[in-house]
């Protein structure tokens, strides 16, 4: 019976331990037709790496080098940890670098193949892209400039009433993610909402976390082995009712936008009323349609709201920045009006504090896994048709012949670089881009411009109005965080308080006086 038992396990174990450690042999055979092997890398399989994969991946790039492959269940993945090597393969070779892997959770079932971050190379990626940019180039974002500057008011204007003018201490996450909820409520759906406890902004948190907690590039083992693909999960389940909600949610507010233009009603100019009037000439069906103003508020807010909100999570441990910010704004602004995105050319400090916090708290550490689509070779290394590409932005972040002391939160780093991110990630010379953040080649972020200006306003305006401080016995964690594809600092609170006397009476001279009850 014994020796039954023993022979039935090792019947079972044994192909799923060769399987595992296959990799030793298969990097020996698998060769391109001059002789060159596959980079480096780890000689066994994984099937997912869970909570804070970058570590683990930092390790295998300091071992195996800029350039190392490792498999995930089927999937052979090269991990890109070098500014050289990031140029040649996703710029330089973007031809053949730019299509995705067709992730079960994330591309088959959530976004279907769409919302242009899940399509693979091609033209309908290339048509859609191009429709998303009819709102996000420089001069469209340039006309949301007003709005933007508004919920950047509003934003400060959310902290000082929700802390009761500072008498409380609150956990700043609500208000950051309705600032940049309603960014991109105006820019995607031309709408905001005013209503402090409105249940669509509960609803797109909630699908935006959900999106990132199912979504991680290396989370989800049923992504790397596809036997999984057909056995019933409660992440399989959750995939699909969030699609459903994804449809229900964006799809309700597209038809609320087109009974507004059907009546002849104001719909100020934004991407689902381009993409309502031009839905014959361009060819969108309803899953279409959906998925792009979807993907908008699922990755242009998540990122945005991440982002400020690890700035806010920084600044109490910082209080120096704070302060040379301020003296700053002083200077340049003056104390009686709100900083203005004209101001931005002329305040360094606050542009190069954005930038460190992008580098040191990039939302995406993995980026967005791009997938090649021929054979090819990086300096005698083969890389197959298929390969999924990760550029590893945490290990060229924290690379110390780039960055001096590169755990360390030193706006100063950036003081005399005067590029937008846009403008630096085209220079010739990689090594001078200011960080990765954004993404790289053909698929860089297309929302960049949007979420320079919106982190501008926003960073500008808390630091023009607000001090922050933490509670003593309440420390900011500054190395865990929420989410796997997408990172937000774990909850924290703050206590703040007005900067100076005209902070109130100016922030009060506003329009929107249903908004401000306090
Ligand atoms: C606030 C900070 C933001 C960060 C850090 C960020 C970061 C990224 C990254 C890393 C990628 C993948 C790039 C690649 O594949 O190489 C990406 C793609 C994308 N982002 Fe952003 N993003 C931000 C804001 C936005 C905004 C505001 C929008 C829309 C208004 C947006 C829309 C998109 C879209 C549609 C894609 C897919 C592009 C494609 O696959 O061709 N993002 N973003």
């Amino acid at each position: 019976m014994l020796c039954y038992l023993l022979y039935t396990l090792v019947l079972v174990t044994l192909p799923f331990v060769l399987w595992t450690l296959s990799p030793m042999l298969l990097r020996k055979l698998i060769t391109d037709s001059n002789g060159n092997s596959l980079p480096p890398g780890p000689n066994r399989r994984f099937l997912s790496l869970q909570q804070y994969p970058e570590r683990i991946i930092s390790t295998w790039a300091a071992k195996y080098g800029p350039l190392f492959s490792v498999w995930m269940g089927s999937q052979l993945f090269v991990v890109v940890s070098d500014p050289r090597v990031a140029r040649d393969l996703l710029v330089t070779s973007g031809a053949i670098f730019s299509s995705r892997r067709q992730y079960f959770l994330k591309n088959k079932i959530i976004l279907k193949g769409r919302a242009i971050t899940a399509s693979e190379y091609g033209d309908t990626w290339r048509h859609h892209r191009k429709i998303a940019m009819k709102v996000l180039t420089v001069k469209a974002i340039e006309g949301f400039g007003q709005s933007l500057s508004y919920e950047a008011q509003m934003l400060v204007r959310a902290l000082i009433d929700d802390s009761q003018c500072g008498r409380v201490s609150l956990n700043p996450y609500h208000c950051t993610a309705r600032f940049a909820l309603n960014n991109m409520l105006f820019i995607s759906f031309g709408m905001r909402t005013n209503d402090r406890e409105d249940p669509l902004i509960e609803k797109a948190v909630e699908l935006a976390l959900e999106f990132n907690k199912l979504t991680g590039p290396w989370s989800n083992p049923v992504d790397f082995f596809k036997p999984l693909e057909w056995i019933p999960t409660s992440k399989r389940t959750r995939a699909y009712k969030l699609h459903q909600n994804i449809i229900d949610v964006y799809g309700s507010m597209i038809l609320r936008v087109k009974a507004k233009l059907d009546a002849d009603q104001y719909v100020p100019d934004c991407l689902v009323k381009t993409i309502i009037q031009d839905q014959e000439k361009e060819k969108l069906d309803w899953q279409d349609m959906v998925m792009l103003s979807a993907v908008f508020m699922l990755g242009g807010f998540f990122s945005a709201t991440g982002l400020i909100t690890w700035f806010l999570a920084l600044i109490p441990s910082h209080p120096q920045v704070a302060l040379r910010a301020q003296e700053e704004l002083d200077r340049v602004v003056g104390r009686d009006r709100l900083p203005m995105i004209e101001d931005e050319a002329n305040l360094h400090y606050i542009r190069a504090i954005i930038k460190e916090v992008q580098r040191v708290h990039a939302p995406f550490w993995m980026g967005t896994p791009h997938c090649t689509t021929e054979d090819s070779t990086h300096s005698g290394q083969f890389i197959p048709k298929g390969t999924a590409v990760i550029l590893n932005c945490y290990s060229i972040h924290h690379n110390p012949d780039r960055y001096e002391d590169p755990w360390a939160f030193k706006p100063e780093r950036y003081l005399d670089d005067r590029m937008t991110c846009a403008e630096s990630a085209q220079q010739p010379n990689p090594i001078d881009r200011d960080h990765w953040t954004f993404g790289a080649g053909r698929r860089i972020c297309p929302g960049i411009h949007a979420a320079e200006k919106q982190l501008f306003l926003a960073i500008s305006h808390l630091l023009w109005s607000l001090n922050f401080s933490s509670l003593p016995d309440e420390p900011i964690s500054l190395e865990e965080y929420d989410g796997s594809s997408g990172r937000t600092p774990r909850p924290f609170k703050l206590q703040l308080s007005p900067r100076h006397d005209l902070v109130y009476s100016v922030l009060m001279d506003s329009s929107d006086s249903t908004y401000w009850s306090s």
